[in-house]
């Protein structure tokens, strides 16, 4: 018998952050994960709700194309605090999400096994929310999506396509709103099946895929959800901003109680 420990196959667990749009819905200015929210850029907010996470020892934050070294001077002037000891990495992106995440995973490090993909565009998102991903992962599902109930009705139209401007739309159906999810971020990843969607769906056309786990469905592998959380909401629009300073404003709020 030998007195040798037993081999350990090195686990950990990395977030991507895809934070290389323009933000064009929320109108002029710098790129989106560099505004101010309550006086820090989105970005940061972003990095510390995924480093709040006592699994996450890596961060890869993908910067706009031409922006890295921006970026990277951003966040050394933001660093995270002294229990938050996740390594921060940034890469440049490319033209649509789907490819600034597939750059993000290209810098993973191998011994990486579960990857989280979180847009920077939801600064707000609780560590619980990360940490049930996490663990979902952990226990075996290849895919873990955040997702609430819909609030509206959602109608399905015909594709624009030929359509004269200013035509009203033509509904062609109402799906039944209590089989829908309104999904967020971070979604979560077994990483060998992140990769192989990402190598497969490579060229899809267009603006690409819309998430990740999308593309793990298209593998035909499973996809499962957990709880998402309303402060977890994607800032998108000018409205999304003044409800992400006010959410801010409370929890500094509450904080100082
Ligand atoms: N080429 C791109 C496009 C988007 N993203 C990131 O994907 C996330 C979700 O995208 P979205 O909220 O749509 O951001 P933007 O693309 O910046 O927004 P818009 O469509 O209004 O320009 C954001 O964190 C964004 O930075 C990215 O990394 N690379
Ligand atoms: C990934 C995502 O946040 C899930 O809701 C969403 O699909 C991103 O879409 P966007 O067009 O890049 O905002």
């Amino acid at each position: 018998m030998s007195d040798r420990a037993p081999a350990v196959t090195p686990s950990r667990t990395a977030a991507v952050i895809p934070a290389a749009g323009r933000g064009v819905r929320l109108g002029p200015g710098a790129p989106k994960a560099l505004r101010a929210l309550g006086g820090t850029p989105m970005l940061v907010h972003a990095v510390r709700a995924m480093a709040a996470s006592r699994a996450v020892s890596l961060v890869v934050v993908v910067a706009p194309p031409d922006g890295a070294a921006e970026v990277r001077a951003l966040l050394d002037d933001h660093p995270l605090s002294g229990h938050d000891r996740a390594e921060v990495l940034v890469v440049p992106g490319g033209g649509t999400r789907q490819e600034s995440v597939r750059l993000g995973l290209a810098a993973l490090p191998a011994d990486v096994t579960t990857v989280l993909v979180h847009d920077a565009a939801r600064p707000l998102v609780p560590v619980d929310t990360v940490d049930a991903v996490i663990t979902a992962v952990r226990e075996g599902a290849p895919a873990v999506v955040p997702a609430l109930p819909l609030a509206d009705t959602v109608k399905q139209v015909e594709p624009r396509t030929g359509a004269a401007e200013g035509e009203p739309e033509l509904v062609t159906g109402t799906p039944e709103r209590a089989l829908l999810r309104a999904v967020q971020t971070p979604q979560g990843f077994d990483r060998r099946t992140l990769d192989a969607a990402h190598e497969k769906f490579a060229d899809l056309a267009g603006e690409g895929a819309t998430d990740d786990a999308g593309m793990v469905e298209r593998l035909g592998a499973p996809v499962v959800l957990v709880p998402g959380h309303e402060e977890a909401f994607k800032v998108t629009r000018p409205l999304d901003l003044v409800l992400a300073e006010a959410v801010l404003a409370r929890r500094r709020a509450n904080d100082g109680f």
